[in-house]
């Protein structure tokens, strides 16, 4: 299967201390961590400023908001939108996943369970099945669903109105979506990947809730490697809490965030064992590339697979690793990332301009 180069991780990912999608550990405490309201909700400014249009527009109206689709990356909030959204409405909110509804049927008993104004989250909407998909474009657009019962010639169509609710989803791939689905969404959110100062603003938070002390600098280191996502800062933010607690006095510094997170093998820029063992590969065993997928990934001594799936995408993300139809390759960015020199005739190399055309120098 291909994976998409910058909205999708892959299984092998929540294992990792700087996978984006929740493990165990992250679902016990992030309830805890969540932010109640748009306001307490950090970053993604403009997605706030439309959200909140639509709720108090619908608010005013005294009728159920619009159907929200959200979608990004694991980690970056959804979720936690979803949340608000319904806090905001004074709704509840049911929450379910694509995977989890297998039929036409598991559908129906959801949407005819749901109260008035109630959020439905249907968390990787992508992965629905197709009868259940269908029945939902009714849903949505008339709210009301046709209930098949019995089978073959005999079946017949119940018809079922249902009260006004909204439906949330949300997922990775916007992109998988059918047309028709899509088209049924009354707003549109795309979440981005957080700039370094809202990580800042998001370990801050946690870090009082968290009831642990950190400074400006130690909420920028841990902010420099969580990699644009605010699960991964939380992460990051509750294992270098666990170092200061056990080897020093329990304040975050900077000092403390780096020395916490080399123990765990992420680097300043949010690199791993993995991320770093496939650049070294790539730089020190085959001069920086071009070289194929399947090579490298037995330099590496990994699957095919962890190595496209897992570890390219955030190195392509940060620009140290483009594909090209050639095979993989390092860029400038990587040589200097790793503090090695580039052989002449590598992009990046001193005097030489080498394949400098392959990332548009
Ligand atoms: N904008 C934000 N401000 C503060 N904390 C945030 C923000 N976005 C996410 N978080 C925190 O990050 C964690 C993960 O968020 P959430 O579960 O909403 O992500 P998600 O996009 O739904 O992930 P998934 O796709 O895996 O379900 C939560 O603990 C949440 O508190």
């Amino acid at each position: 299967m291909n994976w998409d180069d910058t909205t999708e991780t892959a299984p092998g990912d929540p294992e990792r201390l700087v996978g984006s999608v929740a493990d165990g550990e992250d679902q016990a405490v992030e309830a805890a961590l969540r932010p109640k309201d748009l306001h307490e909700f950090v970053g993604q400014a403009k997605v706030r400023e439309q959200l909140d249009l639509v709720l108090r527009a619908a608010r005013t109206r005294g009728a159920a908001a619009d159907h929200v689709l959200l979608s990004g990356a694991p980690g970056l909030g959804k979720t936690t939108l979803s949340m608000i959204i319904a806090a905001e409405m004074s709704a509840p909110i049911r929450i379910t996943s694509g995977p989890a509804i297998q039929h036409a049927g598991d559908l129906a008993a959801i949407l005819s369970s749901l109260q008035e104004g109630e959020v439905l989250f249907l968390d990787e909407i992508h992965r629905m099945s197709r009868p259940a998909e269908e029945m939902l474009y009714m849903a949505m657009e008339d709210f009301r669903v046709d209930v098949i019962v019995g089978k073959g010639p005999g079946a017949t169509a119940i018809p079922l109105e249902l009260p006004p609710f909204t439906l949330v989803g949300a997922t990775t791939r916007a992109g998988l979506l059918p047309p028709p689905l899509r088209d049924r969404f009354g707003f549109t959110a795309h979440m981005e990947f957080y700039e370094p100062a809202e990580l800042e603003q998001v370990i801050h938070r946690s870090a009082r809730l968290l009831d642990v002390e950190t400074d400006a600098e130690g909420a920028t280191e841990i902010a420099g490697r969580s990699r644009g996502t605010p699960r991964i800062a939380n992460r990051l933010l509750r294992r270098v809490r666990d170092y200061a607690q056990v080897k020093a006095d329990g304040v975050i510094t900077r000092d403390i965030a780096a020395r916490a997170l080399a123990v765990y093998e992420v680097d300043e820029r949010g690199l791993d064992r993995l991320d770093r063992g496939v650049l070294t590969a790539l730089l020190k065993l085959f001069g920086g590339g071009p070289v194929g997928l399947s090579t490298l990934a037995v330099a590496v001594g990994e699957e095919r697979e962890t190595v496209e799936e897992v570890a390219e995408p955030f190195l392509v993300r940060e620009g140290l690793l483009a594909r090209t139809p050639r095979g993989r390759v390092a860029t400038p960015a990587a040589w200097a990332h790793l503090g090695l020199t580039p052989p002449q005739g590598q992009p990046g190399a001193a005097g030489g301009t080498g394949q400098q055309g392959l990332f548009g120098a």
